[in-house]
């Protein structure tokens, strides 16, 4: 709670005493007079801390638009979410959430990544893979099996707040297992560099494949969409809170060597937004543009939808071979989808009807009316039965028709 009740009008300290007010006019002359967002008190709470344990909504939405730090700590370790979740108060947890807000004292909270010692790795003898907007991916040995080693630039990972949030990031990831969901292995200790360990997969991402071979079949694509999909229902069914991918690309979905989908980097595309508010530039935004729902372009809060969103795009993208529109500015891309509500189109000799119903709906322009990832598994398994029943029926009747 703020303490100093008698603030002078002079005082950039004022700033703090009207956020915890809910003053609006009042933030607003404050930061208008050049006072800084980030301004913290002796314990080191913010405008933000303080608005947020208060209830002020309007005051968050404002301070977070002009450039404070979501995730600001206070001298007790607390953030602007731990404080709003110790008030309740439920609107502005979903606001900060969304802004990639954590709550390390709280149900954030959890155990610290798994850590493998350096000496187990020769990063010398690594192969470079890929490269990333975070870094570079290597193929390395790490106790006789082949994985896959992702640095972390050094002008990202040298800023503790962000490599903070990336550790938290990992730990979540590291609690995770399913089928269809790149298995993490642990972070590298004792270096100077941020490197983790997950689970190799020889045959890339989505993106290589569908530049290799082009345009898939209905088959492969249900087959690759039923993967991506439960792998992403198992985020978004993930508790206490679902796990929102926030950058779910063809980039982001590998493929192992059994031929089977998995997702991967969903979340650390938080650690890109908190790069945006304190200053970093991040590379390799662009290419997500082409997947961004619209209320993420229009810089409005979302939930667990906007995956559906580019999940819809990922699919369209099967059938097609490649993203439609390669040629135009990613950016216009995102930005007609989200203002002037426009699609790719659906023609009728590439997109069975009952891919086209689907697709509709799940890249609808309000979030409310996508379907789940659980609802779309059941509407592909459909359309799998449907497809392996006409084709059963197809091979029955060539088969009369020779005997
Ligand atoms: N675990 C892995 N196994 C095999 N190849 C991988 C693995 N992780 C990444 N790669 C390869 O490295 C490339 C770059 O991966 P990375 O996840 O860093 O970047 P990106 O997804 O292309 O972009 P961004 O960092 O913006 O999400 C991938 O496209 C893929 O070809």
């Amino acid at each position: 709670m703020q303490k100093c009740q008698k603030v002078g009008l002079d005082s950039p300290y004022r700033l703090l005493y009207c956020s915890s007010k809910g003053d609006k006019a009042g933030v607003m002359h404050e930061l208008e007079k050049g006072v800084k967002p980030n301004l913290a008190d002796y314990d080191k709470r913010t405008a933000l801390h303080l608005a947020s344990c208060e209830g002020c909504t309007e005051i968050v939405d404002l301070l977070l638009h002009k450039g404070a730090d979501v995730n600001s700590t206070d001298r007790w370790g607390r953030t602007p979410l731990s404080d709003a979740r110790s008030f309740s108060h439920e609107a502005i947890c979903k606001i900060l959430e969304a802004r990639g807000g954590i709550d390390p004292v709280g149900l954030d909270s959890q155990l610290p990544c798994y850590e493998i010692e350096h000496t187990e790795v020769n990063m010398d003898e690594a192969t470079l893979i890929g490269e990333g907007s975070y870094g570079e991916i290597y193929l390395v040995k790490w106790r006789g099996t082949e994985v896959a080693a992702k640095t972390i630039r050094s002008s990202i990972a040298s800023n503790p707040t962000v490599k903070t949030i990336f550790l938290k990031e990992l730990a979540l990831w590291q609690k995770l297992r399913h089928p269809n969901i790149v298995q993490f292995l642990g972070v590298l200790r004792h270096t100077d560099r941020l490197i983790f360990l997950t689970e190799y997969l020889c045959n890339g991402s989505l993106h290589d494949i569908l530049k290799r071979k082009g345009r898939l079949d209905l088959q492969t694509v249900v087959s690759y969409a039923l993967d991506i999909a439960r792998g992403m229902n198992y985020l978004h069914q993930h508790k206490p809170r679902p796990i929102i991918h926030r950058d779910l690309t063809p980039r982001n979905v590998l493929q192992d060597e059994a031929g089977r989908l998995k997702v991967t980097d969903f979340g650390l595309s938080k650690i890109a937004q908190q790069n945006d508010v304190s200053g970093y530039k991040m590379t390799g935004r662009t290419g997500s543009y082409r997947y961004m729902a619209p209320e993420v372009y229009r810089r409005e809060s979302y939930g667990t939808s906007i995956d559906i969103f580019s999940f819809a795009l990922i699919v369209h993208e099967m059938f097609l071979g490649g993203p439609p529109n390669l040629a135009e500015d990613p950016e216009k891309i995102a930005d007609k989808r989200a203002y002037e509500d426009s699609r790719p189109p659906l023609f009728s000799y590439l997109y069975p009807e009952p891919i086209r119903t689907l697709l509709k709906e799940c890249w609808h322009q309000n979030p409310d009316c996508r379907p789940t990832f659980e609802e779309i598994i059941l509407q592909l398994e459909t359309i799998q039965e449907n497809f392996q029943n006409k084709k059963r029926m197809g091979t029955c009747i060539s088969a009369c028709a020779i005997s």
